[in-house]
Formats: structure tokens, sequence, C-alpha cells
């Protein structure tokens, strides 16, 4: 398998032997890359920078100078693979080993980072890793946590900077024009392959629907700068990024490495365009600097949505238990229908104390574990990571995703109820890992007012648009299943027609065998 470093990790690790080199340290150390990363624009230095430590304080620590020559050339375009970043950084093979370990650990596999290298940096006792405990208190273990709210962050975090426009020279101007020229141009087909994966392998008319806003925002954005001195700057015969191609260029091992490798291109090249236009126009740097902000969160919410339907591939049939509706008990409810085929149980408990919530939890734990199905918490994060559920349920009047996933970690799941399309978007968005969508039918487990039914149109709609996956919930039962199905639902939670079924498991049976296969 191949590992690919980022952009930004190249970036680090050649100016690492540059600043190496200037500062007439002939070995290359940590020291040198931990000055690269904080001085690069990069993850690392973000996380460095909410750490409080700035460059300047690491090159008075260790004395070391930034060269004067930039390490950003051609050759950052062409993707390194870790064994050539081995073979040409043997100083660093215990950082480099250490930060793939930390990328393969990731939900989604991702290439390696700069955020890895400063993991792997830390992870590498030396003098820098006691000093920026002490001086940011940053160790391996915060950084983890930092890591881990920067993925599960809808945006990035941001570093505040005034846009200001500064005059430039006529020659300058050229090359800016040039640059946005192709950096838009870089976006575009970065763009167009997103758009089409979404449209012809996902088929996520929301996400798509996405993809199009920024779309718009770019020829917004464009006419701040002037589409005519765009064209008028191009000059691609002496461009000398159109020579470069490389073999891993042409290296995409799957649909989903191809997807990911074009939602980097399109961040970096928004990037380029955020930058450079901050020296044209302020109005283009703002909308630009949006965009890329849309296209952190447009990632995450595709890459959730493949993550998770592949987690809930086989779980096609949830159970809602609650003790009291049970005509044996909760305990055998569970057991005959993991028994019959159930894939996914929430604990759906409101008059339970916590004691109570967390033994029962811990004994559904044991008898889910034993047939391989989720378990899922209903309303309380808290409970869920004590009892080691699979993930938390949590509804439109409970904490959101944002807070729940700080409470839960990257790994649990979260389920969130949605009763319009309006909210489920928003719940895509928010990243949550699946989603209950109803009431279909009239149920007297919850109470909802009658302008609360959402009905079979919301199922519609929903299978019209979103392809995280989502359980149409509410009323649902033998009898009215089909229909449900017929609308597009393709996997459905109930709690009474099991729960108050007098042999769970046999109901289970019936109604898995309804579904389509
Ligand atoms: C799968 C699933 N969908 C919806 C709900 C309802 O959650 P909520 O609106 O928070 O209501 P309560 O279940 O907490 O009463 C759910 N629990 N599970
Ligand atoms: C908890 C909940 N949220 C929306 S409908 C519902 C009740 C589901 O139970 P039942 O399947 O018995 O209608
Ligand atoms: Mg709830």
């Amino acid at each position: 398998m191949q590992h690919l470093l980022t952009a930004g990790a190249q970036r680090a690790l050649k100016q690492a032997e540059l600043i190496a080199h200037t500062s007439a340290q002939t070995n290359l150390d940590a020291i040198h890359l931990l000055a690269a990363l904080a001085n690069e624009e990069s993850r690392a230095a973000e996380i460095l920078l909410t750490h409080k430590i700035e460059p300047v304080m690491i090159l008075a620590e260790f004395q070391l100078e930034i060269p004067d020559e930039s390490s950003s050339d051609a050759e950052e375009n062409q993707p390194l693979e870790l064994s050539e970043a081995l073979r040409d950084y043997p100083a660093l093979k215990e950082i480099l080993n250490s930060a793939l370990e930390h990328a393969s650990q990731a939900d989604v596999s991702t290439e390696i980072g700069s955020e890895h290298l400063l993991w792997g940096l830390l992870n590498v006792e030396g003098k820098h890793t006691q000093w920026l405990n002490t001086r940011g208190n940053l160790s391996a273990q915060s950084l983890k946590q930092s890591i881990h709210a920067q993925q599960h962050q809808a945006d990035p975090i941001d570093v505040d900077f005034a846009f200001r426009t500064v005059p430039t020279t006529i020659n300058d101007q050229t090359h800016i024009l040039r640059t946005i020229d192709a950096a838009a141009n870089r976006l575009r087909e970065g763009l167009r392959v997103v758009e089409d994966y979404l449209r012809f392998t996902l088929d996520d008319a929301h996400l798509m629907g996405i993809l199009k806003t920024t779309r718009h925002q770019l020829a917004d954005a464009l006419k701040f700068i002037g589409p005519e001195s765009l064209i008028a700057s191009r000059d691609t015969l002496n461009d000398v990024g159109t020579a470069i191609s490389t073999t891993s260029e042409f290296d995409r091992q799957t649909l989903e490495h191809l997807l990911q490798a074009n939602l980097k291109r399109v961040q970096e090249a928004t990037r380029t365009l955020e930058e450079f236009s901050k020296l044209i126009s302020v109005e283009a740097a703002s909308i630009f600097k949006q965009m890329r902000y849309s296209f952190y969160t447009l990632e995450k919410s595709v890459l959730g949505c493949l993550n998770n339907q592949q987690k809930l591939k086989d779980c096609r049939l949830y159970l809602l238990v609650t003790e009291s509706l049970c005509h044996h008990g909760s305990g055998p409810a569970i057991r005959e229908s993991l028994a019959a085929g159930v894939g996914i149980v929430q604990i759906r408990e409101k008059e339970m104390t916590d004691r109570q919530l967390l033994e029962h939890g811990k004994r559904a734990r044991e008898w889910t574990r034993e047939t391989g199905a989720i378990l899922i918490m209903n309303d309380r994060p808290d409970l869920a990571v004590a009892i080691d559920a699979d993930g938390v349920h949590v509804g439109q009047d409970e904490l959101p995703v944002r807070e729940v996933r700080q409470i839960v970690g990257p790994r649990h799941m979260i389920g969130v109820s949605t009763h319009n399309i309006e909210q489920a978007r928003k719940a895509v968005l928010d990243g949550a890992d699946y989603l209950g969508v109803g009431p279909t039918f009239p149920t007297t487990t919850k109470l909802f007012e009658a302008h609360e039914y959402a009905g079979l149109k919301f199922i519609q709609q929903v299978a019209a648009e979103i392809t995280l996956p989502w359980f149409a919930i509410g009323g649902i039962n033998e009898d009215n299943l089909e229909q449900t199905f017929q609308a597009g639902a393709q996997r459905v939670a109930v709690s009474s027609a099991i729960c108050g079924h007098e042999q769970p498991g046999q109901i289970t049976k019936k109604l898995l065998e309804q579904f389509p296969s």
C-alpha cells in the first residue's frame, strides 16, 4: 500500500533540511523539523499556535535560522511516497514511521500530513519534547486531542488576519494574476472530479448542491479580480508546472483515493486563490476563504457518508428498547431480536436511574458484542462512553453534534433525530453519523403534536437527496413496512413493533423477511 505525504508535510521536510543547512548544523534532526513545521502554513503550525508556540520562539530556543529561499518550488506538486521520504531523510526515520502510525489510525485512510509529523516529533524523545511540554503544554496526548478537535470541527482552526490589498508593480500584478488564473483552473478541474463522484458514485443531491454553490462563489470572486485580466495574463507555454507529470499523479488505487486527492486539490487551490487575492481584492479573498471552509465541511461530510455507509452496511433494522414496553422484560427482547438478526440496538430508557442505566447498558453491551451488533445509548453521551457503546443518539433539543463529539470522541457514532428536510441537511453537515427520520406514522411510544408528523413525504424527501445512512422511524410495523420502503427508506427503526410483541424474536424475523434483498 502506498503512503503519500501531503504537500504541507513535504514542504516541511524540505524546509527542515534547509534550516539545518542555514543554521550550519550539518545533521538534520527533530528540532529542524519542528522549526519548519511552525514556519510553514500548515495544520501543525495552527496547532502549535493554539499552544502559543510561535516560530520565533523555536528559532531563539534552538538557535536556528530560517533560510531566505523558499522551499516551495515546482517539485512540491509531485506526490512523495513515504518510502521516498525515508530514503531522502533517513535521520527522521523514527519520526516518519510514527507519523505513519498515527495517520493510519484515522477513520478514513489519509495522507501523512504536517500534523502527523508533529505527532511523530512528540513521540520521539529529545530536547524538543521537553521544551514543547513545558513551554506550550504540548505532549503527544494533548496533540491527539487537538488533531481530533480539528478533524471533528466543521471549520479549521482560524488564524485571524486583516484583509488588505497592497499596491503592486505591473510586473507583480501579472504574476499574481497568472497564479490566480492557474489556481482557478486547478480548482475548477478538481471540482469537476468531485462533482462527478458525488453525482455518479455517491449519488448525493444534497452535497452536490453545496458544491454547486461553491461554483457560483468562484464566479463571484473572479468578478472582483477581473476575468479578462486573468485571461490576458495567462501564459501556458511558459508555465513550468505544465511540464511536470509524475507516475504517482496517475496512481489512484480506488475511487475514494481519487476523491480524496481531488478534495485536497480544491482545498489547496482555494488557499492559493485566497492568499494571492489578498494582494488584489479584499472581496475576492474573503469569498475564497468562505469557499475553503465549505470544502473542509464538504470533505468531512463526504467521507462521513462513505465511512458510515460501511459501518452500517448490515444494519437495516434498528431496535429501540424500553423496559416498560417489553412483555417479558428488555433482556429477552434484546437477546431474542439479536438472535433473529437485528443489527443495531438502542437503549432508550427515560425512567431508570444512572446506576440502573449503567448496569443495564453494560449487560446490553455484552449481548450485542456476542452477535457483533452495534449498541447505541439514547440521549446520554456520558453513559455511552461509560458502557463502551458504539454511539449515542440525540434529538433536536439535546446537545448538538459538536458538543456530543467533544464528549464521546471520534470513534463513537452520533445519531441525530430529524423531523424535516432542513434538519436532515444540517445534521449531515454537522457531522452526524446517521439520522433518525420521522415520525413516519402515528405512534404512542413518543408524544408528538399532530402537526409534527413528518409522514411518508419526509421519507421521500430524504431518500431523494441524502446518502448518509438514515432510519425511518415512528409507528412502523409489519403492516406499513412495505409502504415505508416504497417511499424510499432502506433502513428502519422500530420500538413497539418488537418490544410490544409477545415473541420479539419471531416478529423480528418477520420484519426482516420483508426487507428487499
Ligand atoms: C433512531 C432514532 N431516531 C429518532 C429518535 C428520537 O430521538 P429524540 O427525538 O431525542 O427522542 P427520544 O427518543 O430521546 O425520546 C431515536 N431515539 N432514535
Ligand atoms: C423515539 C421516536 N422518535 C421518533 S418516532 C419515535 C418512536 C418510535 O417508536 P415506535 O416504533 O414504537 O413508534
Ligand atoms: Mg432524545
